[in-house]
């Protein structure tokens, strides 16, 4: 589905009551190529029943929140889902169901049945799922994919570090384990037989090839990430900061308009910003 030129884009926010979700649907009601037109929350929210701009801390909307994601997709001309791990595998199960719209999803630490739902969905819709929605992250991850090609792993053990506010429930953050993944894909290795989350206290050394994470949790940090290459006699840093979360909000808002103009699939954000 094709948005034609000067048509408003009518969009569905899963999650709407959530630190992204609120800042989505902020930018939404200031774009004049835009209409919110619905915001999801779990049942038993304490948010159920709030008008959408006052979540958004802009204008009335005159539409409140619901948990019907059936009428949020019909009123809808792209669906963005921020909301959590528990819930993301069902709505992506509904947008199959319903042949559509367009699904975005940012939701981090899902597993891989609630993956292979959102790839199901992409038989048949378009679906991008993105971990991180901001192009400084993108473009980190494919700069360490490809210093992790130029640098050996004999000779430069990879540690990724992240940092992110108290709140954050799932560690390491989705985007620490993409940067992984693109890394140990450029040496030709995969992530899961090399990722390393736990160091007991005693235990054997690092082995060669491994990826290490660390995970830094607390006070307001929006998202920090590092990719460390650790030689014996250099060392490489590739650093990413998040100043404002706003930046999440525009890349999804930028990421659902480019998927409207796509065919089914299972897209990334490298799509969007042409980096694959
Ligand atoms: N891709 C990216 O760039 C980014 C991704 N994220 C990810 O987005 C997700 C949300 O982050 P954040 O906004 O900080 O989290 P919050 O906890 O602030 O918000 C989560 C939202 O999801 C809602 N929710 C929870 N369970 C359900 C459910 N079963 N059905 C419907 N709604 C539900 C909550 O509603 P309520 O509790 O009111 O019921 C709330 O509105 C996380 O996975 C996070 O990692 C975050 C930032 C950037
Ligand atoms: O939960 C967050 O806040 C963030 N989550 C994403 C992740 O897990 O990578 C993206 C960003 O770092 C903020």
């Amino acid at each position: 589905m094709t948005i034609a030129p000067g048509k408003v884009l009518k969009i569905a926010v899963l999650g709407a009551s959530g630190r992204l979700g609120r800042l989505i649907m902020a930018e939404i009601m200031r774009r004049p190529d835009m209409e919110l037109v619905a915001g999801v929350v779990r049942h038993d929210s304490v948010m159920l029943g709030a008008d959408l701009g006052e979540l958004a801390e802009t204008s009335l909307a005159g539409i409140e929140t619901s948990v019907s994601m059936r009428d949020a997709a019909d009123a809808a001309d792209l669906v963005i889902d921020v909301s959590a791990p528990q819930a993301s595998a069902a709505f992506a199960r509904q947008i199959t169901e319903r042949g559509g719209p367009p699904f975005v999803c940012g939701v981090t630490g899902l597993g891989a049945d609630d993956m292979a739902a959102l790839e199901a969905a992409a038989q048949s819709v378009p679906v991008l799922y993105a971990r991180n929605f901001s192009l400084g992250a993108a473009v980190m991850r494919w700069l360490t994919a490809e210093a992790a090609r130029l640098m050996p792993a004999e000779q430069f053990d990879l540690e990724i570090v992240e940092t992110h506010h108290r709140r954050k429930v799932d560690a390491p953050s989705g985007t620490a384990l993409a940067i992984g993944e693109a890394a140990a894909q450029a040496r030709g290795l995969e992530l899961g037989t090399q990722a390393i989350f736990d160091r007991p206290r005693q235990g054997a050394a690092r082995p060669v090839g491994a990826i290490g994470f660390s995970a830094i949790r607390g006070g307001g940090a929006i998202g920090e990430h590092s990719a460390l290459f650790l030689g014996a006699f250099e060392e490489l840093e590739v650093r990413h900061r998040a100043n404002d979360r706003f930046i999440f909000a525009r890349g999804a808002i930028e990421a659902g308009k480019w998927l409207t103009g796509q065919k089914p699939g299972f897209y990334g954000i490298e799509d969007v910003l042409g980096l694959n």
